[in-house]
């Protein structure tokens, strides 16, 4: 079987899991993370209203210039003036407080002579430096419409705050929130089962017996699903049966709440390789050996309408398979734009790798930009790593110097 290029499997899998479905969700918390689908429009301006930036006086200056206003209204934030300032008044206002009409610009409290708690003054002095007797307009040093917030100056209503693409942040939450917006068009998260296959897995905390091993793909697999966005609906493993693999996957074709499976397994050379013999007979399915370590056996297909991508069993060759080939195909159903590539400068032991096919080494990026990674496969390695360097299959030695693409993970 000759090898299939990495960039072609991908495009494979890409095709295979398009889908660009997307649902209206509330604009809160639990939309954090999620990538807009459509235009988040203001609904609002925002601010609503001219309001005040300061706890103090809202001020309309008379032309004598006198810094000594009678206090005409108290004004807390949420209350909305029923009255207007004329020239020669002021108010009391609070922070965020709705400004009367006629205010010219708002003094701080601890430019007045007025105590900052307890019931509004009935006359207020103007203290700040600057204002003398005579002056008109704002005094020296106030600009007008000082400590102003003014309606619509951040956004107004009708603007496109954010666009496709963009995600659900923290403060994207803020700003929608605050332009009045309730919901977003989102793209819809993924609903993914994981299927393990093998005889030799039993679950943590049973006793595997001479043979047996304690299984791991599978929550690695959801979890690594989880992070991409996915919400993971079924965590399945299943023994080296065709016909309970059948039936596994029988049931998980019919399960609205099942868009795609991933398997771990059963997929290289040998006698008992249920998801080959289940599927590889199958029209849709087609099982590869990609120029690519680790995570070389691949398989991908319909069973039934359900797109299945087919993951080596090996822990680590299920890790990278799925960075590599279901991630990115992931984040274009969930609308995550595709990354640049990453690249540092290579800081470890000379790496000898194997030349035609494209090695991926489970590595650690360092704060200076350095990369190193260290010698073994072994899942320690992996735990360990924060990348994987991607050595292109051209390439047989990685040494000190080398600037290489790395793949966060
Ligand atoms: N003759 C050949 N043998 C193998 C080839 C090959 O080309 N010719 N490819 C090798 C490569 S590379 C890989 S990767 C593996 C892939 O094999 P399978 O996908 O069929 O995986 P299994 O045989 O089921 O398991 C491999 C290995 O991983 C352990 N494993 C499997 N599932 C789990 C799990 N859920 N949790 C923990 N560990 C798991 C399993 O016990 C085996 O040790 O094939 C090579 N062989
Ligand atoms: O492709 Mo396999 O994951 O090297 O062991």
């Amino acid at each position: 079987m000759g090898h299939v290029s990495v960039a072609e499997h991908r495009a494979a899998v890409e095709r295979l899991l398009a889908d660009g479905s997307t649902e209206t969700v509330a604009l809160d918390r639990r939309a954090a993370g999620r990538r807009l689908a459509a235009d988040l429009v203001a609904a609002d301006d925002l601010p609503r209203f001219d309001s005040s930036a300061m706890d103090g006086y809202a001020v309309h200056p008379d032309p004598s210039g006198q810094c000594r206003y009678p206090v005409v209204g108290d004004v807390p934030a949420g209350a909305a003036p029923d009255f207007a300032l004329a020239p020669g008044e002021a108010a009391r206002v609070m922070t965020g407080a709705r400004l009367p009409v006629g205010t010219a610009f708002v003094v701080p409290v601890e430019l007045t002579d007025a105590s900052p708690t307890g019931p509004a003054p009935v006359e207020v002095t103007v203290t700040t430096a600057g204002w003398t007797a005579g002056s008109t307009g704002a005094p020296a040093g106030v600009p007008p419409r000082r400590h102003v917030r003014e309606r619509g100056e951040d956004v107004r209503a009708g603007a496109v705050v954010a666009v496709p693409g963009a995600e659900v942040t923290p403060a994207l939450i803020a700003l929608g929130r605050s332009a009045g917006c309730t919901t977003v068009e989102v793209r819809r998260r993924t609903r993914l089962a994981v299927v393990a296959t093998g005889a030799e897995l039993v679950p943590a905390a049973t006793d595997p017996g001479a043979g047996g091993i304690h299984e791991s793909n599978s929550d690695m697999v959801a979890a690594l699903a989880e992070a991409a966005g996915c919400v993971v609906t079924r965590v399945e493993v299943c023994s080296d049966d065709p016909a309970q693999l059948r039936a596994l996957l029988d049931e998980l074709d019919a399960d609205p709440q099942v868009d795609v499976v991933v398997t771990t397994g059963g997929v290289s050379a040998g006698a008992y390789e249920v998801v080959r013999q289940v599927c590889s007979p199958l029209p849709t399915f087609a099982f590869v050996h990609l120029a690519m370590q680790p995570g070389g056996p691949q398989g991908l297909g319909r069973y039934g309408s359900t797109p299945v991508v087919c993951l080596p069993g090996t822990p680590v060759g299920a890790f990278v398979a799925f960075h590599v080939l279901v991630r990115p195909a992931l984040d274009r159903r969930h609308g995550v734009p595709a990354a640049g590539p990453v690249r540092a400068a290579y800081a470890g032991r000379t790496r000898h790798t194997r030349a035609g096919r494209v090695q991926f080494l489970t590595s650690v990026l360092h704060a200076d930009g350095t990369v190193t990674a260290p010698d073994a496969r072994h899942l320690t390695a992996l735990a360990a790593a924060t990348c994987l360097i991607e050595v292109p299959e051209a390439v047989d030695e990685v040494v000190a110097g080398d600037v290489v693409v790395v793949h966060p993970v």
